[in-house]
């Protein structure tokens, strides 16, 4: 069997280790190289012409990526993951006890389990590539870093630092790394391996430690100090996961242990808790978005259709929506965007939002202000169709009108390319019907951002039924350089995700009505899992927009996308949320804390109740979303659950520790998920009719997944 680790002895004494998984794009970390690893440590040992050890990549351009999550996955017991992690615990405090210097030299991704191998060694010099990022992102799998990183990483950048990076999952740049005392050094790729080498040959040194202040040294540098430290973690992490991730407790319970007790107890009590949660329903979840998004960014949206090439693209709106996909496309695809809008006002306002996304990037020092400034360039403004001609996609983010989308259509076939696509940012207009101003209907596709757009992954990709292949394949290559995640819907009024999310706000208005106050509706589904709760959302979305889809679903899809007509008087009372500073909540005050506005209630013609319990609040909302998904599959609007799952959480941010709705779907049962519905059926009406694909599930005892 190819070997993985190749060892080579220089002249100076200093052996390079380098690692190579065969066949592979990315190192990762497998219990079969436990063999293999421990005879190059035995040959290391016995070999006293050997002065220092460098351990390098062999890979282009990543260190190593952690341990297989497939391997992981292949767990059976919890015995099975405990044994994995204390067969890293062997490996790693072999290679920590090498007598001799040990420097990892570490280019491109180094994370999880690599990051923990390279915190093994005595010192750690990385690259300046870009893609070059340490961390320890366990967490973001349900888990914690296995390999020692509960230990070391504290003992090397201290416990505060190493708590929000392992709380964070967050992944540093190699200066911040430097800065922060995780390496020891970072340089040119050009140089890496040559650095590597001067360090072995200077010796064992301690990383210098970075200074810290007098009250951190005091946290710190006491147990008492340290469980304070300790306390407030465990108070944000209940704060921010609701009770709902267990894998943040555990991780500030095996630092604090190991603090406490010792590096080996330390290692105990990390072993057992990886193990636990590697076997938790909520790790299991958590992995299967990381599978699935790895698929996704392997797939074209249009089988082996290849996309053309995007140079150069044109923004027709400078709003709020506008503004960020303009913003995405220069900042992050790096593509020339040129805007155009009606007034100088909307130009201004998109450059900026790049202005603005950019300028944060460089008081980060993410970015020189040089880079900045050439990132700036890529986008222009026009109040004409001028400069466009060239454009390969033009995104329009102008109003929800029909007969005003129709305009674009024509002035863009007229004014661009016969190859240039057509995509719409529309929230809910079917694309069929903005397709029907096109000469060039194959030309025409939604592409639909969600708001902020430089902070939500998920895009819908919506063809029509006269969309092209090739320009289903470009958009999704377009839409993955501004570093989305697309996923393709067919064409229907609310497409996928405001289609499911659509009833679930409705059920939430229907509670509002039923008496429920807003501040408890939004802590019940919080509480669920979601990130703001949907009085929250609507307001941040606008109430006049969830007005204005609310009748073009229900034209298309059938009554139960009725919403209450109540709400009609929050309009008339000229509450659109946030964006005009009147919707269910105060905006503008001095407090922090978010503040309901009472006389919403009024404006209603209500008089809050007695809230109910919150889980019997969140289900009736969530079930409406789940039923709701499954349609969406069974009318083939969705490809599959991955997908459907996927655009769920990415899009309006259902739960990752669920799976999303279909994984959750599978854990309720699809019987008991039918038994809910028809009891709700029976009390609140037909909106809660189980669909037929569900009954049909229901009835087979199948899942979606296997
Ligand atoms: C011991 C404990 O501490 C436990 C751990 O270490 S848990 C693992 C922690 N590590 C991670 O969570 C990193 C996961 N990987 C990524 O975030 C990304 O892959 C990347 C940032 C490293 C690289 O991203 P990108 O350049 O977009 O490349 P892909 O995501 O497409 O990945 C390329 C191929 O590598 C495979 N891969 C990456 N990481 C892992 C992993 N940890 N386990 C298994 N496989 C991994 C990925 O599946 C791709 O494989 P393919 O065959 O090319 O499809």
């Amino acid at each position: 069997m190819e070997k993985t680790f190749n060892l080579s002895r220089r002249e100076d004494g200093i052996a390079v280790l380098t690692m190579d998984v065969p066949g592979e794009t990315m190192n990762t970390l497998r219990s079969e190289f436990g063999p293999e690893i421990s005879e190059v440590l035995a040959e290391i040992k016995a070999d006293n012409s050997i002065k220092g050890l460098v351990l390098i990549s062999g890979k282009k351009d990543s260190f190593v990526a952690g341990a297989d999550i497939s391997m992981l996955d292949a767990c059976e017991t919890a015995e099975d993951a405990k044994l994995l992690s204390q067969q890293g615990h062997v490996v790693f405090n072999e290679l920590e006890n090498l007598t001799i210097p040990v420097v990892a030299a570490i280019n491109g991704a180094c994370l999880g389990g690599g990051l923990e191998l390279a915190l093994a060694c005595h010192q750690r010099v990385c690259s300046l590539h870009p893609k070059t990022m340490m961390g320890v992102p366990e967490v973001q799998l349900g888990l914690l870093p296995g390999g020692g990183g509960t230990q070391r990483l504290p003992r090397l950048v201290g416990v505060t630092t190493a708590l929000d990076m392992m709380l964070t999952g967050k992944q540093l740049r190699p200066k911040q790394a430097l800065k922060m005392g995780l390496v020891d050094d970072a340089v040119p790729e050009t140089i890496l391996l040559r650095t590597a080498v001067e360090m072995a040959l200077a010796g064992k040194r301690p990383t210098k430690k970075k200074k810290q202040s007098l009250i951190n040294q005091v946290l710190e540098g006491t147990s008492a100090g340290r469980n304070i430290i300790f306390d407030q973690a465990a108070k944000q992490v209940a704060k921010k996961t609701q009770g709902n991730y267990p894998a943040p407790n555990k991780i500030i319970d095996c630092v604090r242990q190991g603090m406490t007790k010792g590096m080996i107890k330390g290692l105990e009590v990390e072993a057992s808790h990886f193990a636990e949660l590697v076997m938790s329903k909520e790790s299991e979840a958590l992995r299967s978005i990381f599978f699935a998004t790895t698929e996704m960014k392997k797939e074209t949206g249009a089988g082996d259709v290849e996309p053309e090439q995007v140079n150069k693209v044109m923004v027709l709106g400078g709003g709020l929506m506008g503004g960020g996909i303009a913003s995405v496309t220069t900042t992050k695809a790096k593509i020339p965007a040129r805007v155009k809008d009606i007034s100088e006002t909307g130009l201004s306002n998109a450059l900026a939002y790049a202005y603005k996304l950019l300028d944060k990037g460089v008081k980060r020092r993410h970015m020189t202000p040089a880079v900045r400034d050439n990132l700036m360039a890529l986008m222009t403004t026009t109040t004409e169709y001028k400069g466009i001609k060239d454009a390969d996609i033009v995104v329009e983010a102008v109003f929800e009108d029909l007969a005003l989308k129709h305009q674009m259509v024509k002035d863009v076939e007229r004014e661009c390319s016969e190859h240039t696509i057509f995509a719409s940012n529309t929230s809910s207009l079917p694309i069929g019907q903005i397709a029907e101003a096109a000469t060039r209907p194959e030309n025409v596709i939604g592409l639909h951002y969600f708001s902020p757009v430089e902070k939500m992954p998920l895009v819908e990709v919506i063809a029509h039924e006269k969309t092209s292949a090739k320009t289903i394949a470009t958009t999704v290559a377009f839409a993955k350089k501004q570093g989305k995640t697309p996923i393709v819907v067919q064409d229907g009024a609310g497409f996928y995700v405001n289609r499911i999310l659509a009833l679930y706000m409705n059920e939430a208005a229907q509670l509002l009505l039923e008496g429920q106050s807003v501040e408890h509706l939004d802590k019940a589904l919080v509480k669920f899992g979601f990130p703001v709760g949907p009085m929250t959302l609507l307001d941040e979305v606008g109430i006049d927009v969830g007005a204005k889809i609310s009748p073009i679903l229900e034209k298309e899809l059938g009554d139960r996308f009725k919403a209450p007509e109540a709400f009609d008087k929050l309009l008339a009372d000229d509450r659109k949320g946030r964006k005009n500073g009147k919707g269910f909540y105060l905006y503008g005050g001095k407090k922090k804390a978010k503040q309901v506005d009472e006389s919403v209630y009024s404006v209603l013609g209500l008089k809050p109740g007695v809230d109910t319990e919150a889980s019997e609040v969140a289900q009736r909302c969530v079930v409406q979303m789940l039923n709701e998904a499954v349609r969406c599959l069974e009318e083939n609007i969705i490809a599959n659950p991955r997908d459907g799952d996927i655009g769920a959480i990415f899009g309006i941010g259902f739960p990752p520790f669920l799976g999303g709705p279909f994984h959750y779907i599978d854990s309720l049962g699809a019987a008991n998920l039918v038994k809910i519905l028809e009891n709700y059926q029976a009390r609140y009406g037909n909106r809660f009719e189980p669909a037929v694909r569900l009954k049909l599930m229901a009835e087979e005892g199948s899942r979606f997944f296997g």
